[in-house]
Order: C-alpha cells, then sequence, then structure tokens
C-alpha cells in the first residue's frame, strides 16, 4: 500500500477548501488556468521546435553509456575532482576517459537545449543567436583560407554544427575527430540529413594521438574542445604534425585572463566550478596557451578574447543568462521524466551539474575572469626539421 506523507494530505485538504471559497467565474479561471500548465508542460515534454533532430525530453539518453549505467558512471566523474581549491581532474591520466563519460552524459541535453553547436558566440548588433554562432564558425574557415578542394581537420568536433558550416562556406572538406562514439553518430546523422555528408567525414578518436599521417591538412581547428586536454601542448603538437607546412591552425581557447588573480578565493572558486561542471582537467591562463602553442614549433600569427575585442557586439554570456528560467523549467522536465521512470537514472542528478554551471559560467563571463573565445592563430613553419 502506498502512504501519502501528512503534508501532502494537509496540503490537498487546504488547497480544496480553498477553492471550494471561490466563486463560480474564479472557479472556471482556476480550472483554465490549470488546463493551460499541463498542456504546456506536455507540450515542452514533447516538443522539438523546428530541428524534428533534436531529442525531446522523453528521449534523453546516457549517450554511448548504458542506462543502467548513468548514475554510476556520473559518480565516478564527480569522484574525480578535488576537494582541493584549484585541484581539478586528480589523476590527469584518467582525462581522456572521463571526457569522453562526461560528453555521453551531456550530449543529449546539449542538443535538447542549446543545439547542435556546442559553443558560445558573440551576440551580433541585429543577428538572432543562430546568425552570431554561424558567423563565430564562418570566421574559422576565412582565417585558415579554406577554399574547394583544401582539406580541414576539426579538432574536438562535437555533433559537428560547426563543420557543418565551414564545409558549406568554404567549399572544402571537413574531417572532424571526437573522443566520444556517440556524437560520432550524432554527427554524421545530422550530416546526412542536412546534406553536408559529401564534404565530411567524422572520426572517433584521441586528438592527442590522431589516426592521420604528418602533413595532411590545408588547414585544422578546435572551436572550445583543447581546454580538454590534459597537457594543451599534447593536443597542440598533434595537430603540428598533421598539417602542412605553411598552413593554418585556429583556437577558440577557453582560459583564464589577465584579469583573473589565483590569490583571489571567489576568482578560483568560478574556475574550478567551471571545471567541473564542463569536464576540464584544469584551467590555463591565455598566456600559457600561446605558449603552448610556440613549444611545439608554431609561431603566433594572432591572439585575441573575442569576447572584448569588439565593444558592440553582446556578451558571450548573455544567452545564459536569459536563459536561466528556461534552465529551471527544464530542470522540472527532467525531474518529472524521472519521477516516472523514464529518464536514465543519474540524468537529473547531469542535468543539475549543468544548471550549476550556467550560473558559475555566467559569473565568470561577468567578473571577467574568464572567456571561452580567446583566438589564437599558429601558423606552421614553410620549412621544418619533421615536415
Ligand atoms: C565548450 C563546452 C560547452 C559549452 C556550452 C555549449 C555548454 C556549457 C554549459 C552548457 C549548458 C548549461 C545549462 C544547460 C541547461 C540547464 C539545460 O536545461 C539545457 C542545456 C544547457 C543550456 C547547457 C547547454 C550547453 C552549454 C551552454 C565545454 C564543455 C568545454
Ligand atoms: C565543447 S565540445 C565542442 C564541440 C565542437 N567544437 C562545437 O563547437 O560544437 C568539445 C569537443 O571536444 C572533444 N574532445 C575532448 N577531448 C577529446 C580528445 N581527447 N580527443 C578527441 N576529442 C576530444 C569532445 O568529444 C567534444 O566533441
Amino acid at each position: 500500500m502506498v502512504t501519502v506523507p501528512a503534508v501532502v494530505t494537509k496540503t490537498v485538504d487546504r488547497l480544496t477548501a480553498e477553492f471550494d471559497k471561490l466563486s463560480t467565474t474564479q472557479k472556471y479561471a482556476v480550472g483554465v488556468a490549470g488546463g493551460v500548465a499541463s498542456l504546456y508542460l506536455v507540450g515542452s515534454l514533447l516538443y522539438k521546435g523546428n530541428d524534428k533532430s533534436k531529442p525531446s525530453t522523453f528521449e534523453l539518453t546516457g549517450g554511448s553509456i548504458e542506462a543502467s549505467k548513468v548514475k554510476e558512471e556520473f559518480d565516478a566523474y564527480a569522484d574525480s575532482y578535488g576537494k582541493n581549491a584549484g585541484e581539478g581532474i586528480v589523476d590527469r591520466s584518467k582525462t581522456v576517459h572521463l571526457v569522453d563519460i562526461f560528453y555521453s552524459l551531456v550530449t543529449d541535453i546539449y542538443e535538447w537545449g542549446w543545439g547542435q553547436s556546442f559553443h558560445f558566440s558573440p551576440k551580433l548588433p541585429n543577428k538572432d543567436l543562430r546568425a552570431s554562432e554561424a558567423a563565430h564558425e564562418a570566421r574559422i574557415a576565412a582565417l585558415l583560407r579554406l577554399k574547394p578542394g583544401m582539406k580541414a581537420l576539426d579538432c574536438g568536433c562535437g555533433v559537428g554544427g560547426p563543420m557543418r558550416t565551414v564545409a558549406s562556406v568554404s567549399g572544402a572538406h571537413v574531417t572532424g575527430i571526437t573522443i566520444n562514439q556517440y556524437q560520432v553518430d550524432r554527427a554524421k546523422h545530422h550530416n546526412a540529413k542536412q546534406g553536408v555528408a559529401p564534404l565530411t567525414n567524422v572520426v572517433r578518436g584521441d586528438f592527442l594521438n590522431m589516426p592521420f599521417k604528418d602533413c595532411t591538412f590545408d588547414g585544422a581547428y578546435a572551436i572550445e574542445a583543447t581546454c580538454h586536454a590534459p597537457k594543451l601542448e599534447g593536443v597542440y603538437g598533434e595537430i603540428f604534425r598533421v598539417l602542412k607546412p605553411g598552413c593554418y591552425f585556429v583556437s577558440y581557447e577557453w582560459v583564464s585572463t589577465h584579469k583573473y588573480d589565483p590569490k583571489n578565493p571567489e576568482h578560483v572558486r568560478i574556475i574550478d566550478e567551471i571545471n567541473f561542471g564542463n569536464g576540464l582537467p584544469e584551467m590555463r591562463t591565455w598566456k600559457e596557451a600561446e605558449d603552448a602553442g610556440k613549444n611545439v614549433g608554431f609561431e603566433l600569427v594572432m591572439s585575441l578574447d573575442l569576447a572584448t575585442a569588439s565593444i558592440v557586439s553582446g556578451p558571450w554570456y548573455e544567452r545564459l543568462r536569459m536563459g536561466k528560467y528556461t534552465h529551471a523549467i527544464n530542470h522540472a522536465l527532467v525531474t518529472a521524466v524521472d519521477a516516472v521512470g523514464m529518464a536514465p537514472k543519474g540524468l537529473k542528478e547531469v542535468h543539475h551539474m549543468l544548471v550549476e554551471v550556467a550560473k558559475s559560467l555566467i559569473k565568470g563571463g561577468e567578473t571577467g575572469v574568464f572567456t571561452p573565445m580567446h583566438l589564437l592563430l599558429f601558423q606552421k613553419p614553410e620549412a621544418t626539421a619533421s615536415a
């Protein structure tokens, strides 16, 4: 037998008594409001918007992780972060595996609540979010001077939102690499559906040890992805190896800015929270990122924080700030689906982590201690020993 807690029965009795006191018109209004709220809830659970490829609330999965293992994998992920300030992932040798787990846990939620491009963008005047996002991606094709017949590498390609823009605006062929098999499947599905398959390829692999021959690509880029590497030199060195001499590599890096003070506990806390909610082993400074590129042999062509480069673009974190009520509604939806046993156990906790990290990212943006878009443009010299 199910025992209903006293607090619930008391609340129901009180509400019924209050409802009885209402006039017929008021009762009618309450009925209509209740009906509209229920329709809104059911609609939100099923709604996919214009994008029919996007999962509905009922379709959220744990990516490549079996539904029964989601909770256990999330707990293991959470436990891998140290409790000390500034510690990040304690055992850095496990980073790549943990990042793979992280993306199985979040990929459906990202597509459901954000879209197919897993990055931020400055909001351009008189342009909506999608146009601003596409412009941020198209800048890459321009900086790499891509054109038809060329081969580009998308290092950490997610489900391929940027790859589809870069290939379609430039006509170049783009190969994406991601550590997560579920993302490979999603990216291929979208590429085929959007008619971009002939200009793209997606492979599962570790960007620290890529399955490509030396000097394969005419250009390479990484959008908000190399921050996951246990050591930046590891991934930059691999990109250097697979690029042809004279070609360019551009990255939008997640870094702490010159405003970050490692002695300020509030700054350290914000960065720790960002690391935890985004699968980062640690946060690098913009200077460390510049140096990592130079250390592997690149020449630095441009270094610029796009978050502050323009005084007319809107802040990258505005989309998160505007979405904070949606995040709360989304959490109610995920909680509801979890309660009726239609979401993998543990997905509610993953969603909670994202609700929290959204707040930390906003704090990182408002204080200016963090940027997800420090642009670094590197060139592989024409003549190198390994070329
Ligand atoms: C580059 C990375 C990912 C950047 C962003 C794409 C994601 C960072 C935080 C994510 C989100 C936060 C809140 C979620 C919300 C609670 C949920 O209901 C819907 C999805 C979110 C909006 C989600 C979407 C993607 C992010 C903005 C990292 C990982 C290096
Ligand atoms: C935040 S997502 C960005 C995805 C994509 N660049 C975009 O903007 O939509 C980071 C990506 O880096 C990939 N990644 C992280 N570590 C990786 C590794 N060691 N090898 C390959 N891909 C990795 C993740 O799988 C994910 O696809």
